[in-house]
């Protein structure tokens, strides 16, 4: 069992959170959130927060269902990306923090590597759009990672370290009931090769060094991990003390393994 310099004794919340990416449909988003919300009427996940990020597209018509079900826990809306600018404005195809708002978002993905490689956004840009979403009242679940070359390069630490560190102003101000941080290593994201539990949570031990450095109360932060997140796996990641939850992208896409891996982190 992989093990933690943090205390004992944590109020930190637990989250499995769905990212669903450029899928479904609107007909099999809808089937896929009703799914949950039958299933989590009968079985309510209790220690564990569920949310799940569909497509900005549609944002109103997941926002109603959830928002209509008659489920224990509500299930929270995450929003894929955000604008740099909070307002409505002159933005051509943006989406500000302000209309995420308005579509019933509560979180806000930023930093994703799939927006830091396919649209090069840097730290400058991420800053930008994490400040954007807090300012506007939204919660911002901050995705850091290395990739493969990064890591057998010995490098990870040093370029997860760097990715943290770049915000170090804005974490030393940052409202921590505002912020989840997600480990996603580049290379373990949708290829099935997920991180071992003992490299996962080594990693998250000195992402948590590093925010209790920067800011004790950064220590509560829950820190997620992502990358092939599946319900075989989950058990051994919950398991290890630094990991509070899961950012799951194609596992969240069905129901049945969905809630399998909100199961596994349903623990106090
Ligand atoms: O945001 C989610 C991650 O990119 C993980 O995706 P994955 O579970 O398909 O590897």
């Amino acid at each position: 069992m992989p093990t933690s310099a943090s205390p004992s004794f944590t109020t930190r919340k637990r989250w499995v959170i769905g990212n669903w990416k450029m899928n479904p449909n609107l007909a099999a988003a809808k089937n896929l959130t009703q799914a949950l919300i039958t299933e989590l009427s009968t079985t309510p996940i209790q220690q564990c927060q569920l949310a799940i990020a569909p497509t900005h597209l549609h944002l109103i018509t997941i926002s109603s269902l959830i928002q209509h079900a008659n489920i224990p826990s509500k299930i929270q809306l995450v929003a894929q990306d955000v604008a740099t600018q909070r307002h409505t404005g002159a933005f051509t195809g943006d989406i500000s923090a302000d209309l995420l708002i308005d579509a019933g978002t509560e979180w806000v993905i930023v930093g994703h590597s799939e927006r830091r490689t396919l649209h090069h956004e840097d730290e400058a840009l991420i800053e930008l759009k994490l400040r954007a979403a807090l300012d506007a009242g939204l919660g911002v679940i901050w995705c850091v990672g290395e990739t493969l070359s990064e890591r057998e390069s010995g490098q990870a630490t040093a370029i997860v370290t760097a990715q943290v560190t770049a915000h170090t102003q804005l974490l030393s101000i940052i409202d921590p009931q505002k912020f989840i941080l997600a480990y996603e290593p580049v290379w373990a994201i949708g290829t099935g090769r997920t991180a071992s539990p003992e490299d996962a949570q080594q990693m998250h031990a000195t992402i948590r060094q590093v925010l209790s450095h920067i800011r004790p109360a950064l220590n509560e932060t829950s820190l997620l991990y992502g990358g092939s997140v599946k319900s075989d796996n989950a058990g051994l990641l919950a398991q290890c003390p630094d990991i509070d939850g899961a950012l799951v992208g194609g596992a969240a896409l069905d129901a049945d393994s969905f809630l399998q891996i909100a199961k596994a982190f349903d623990i106090a």
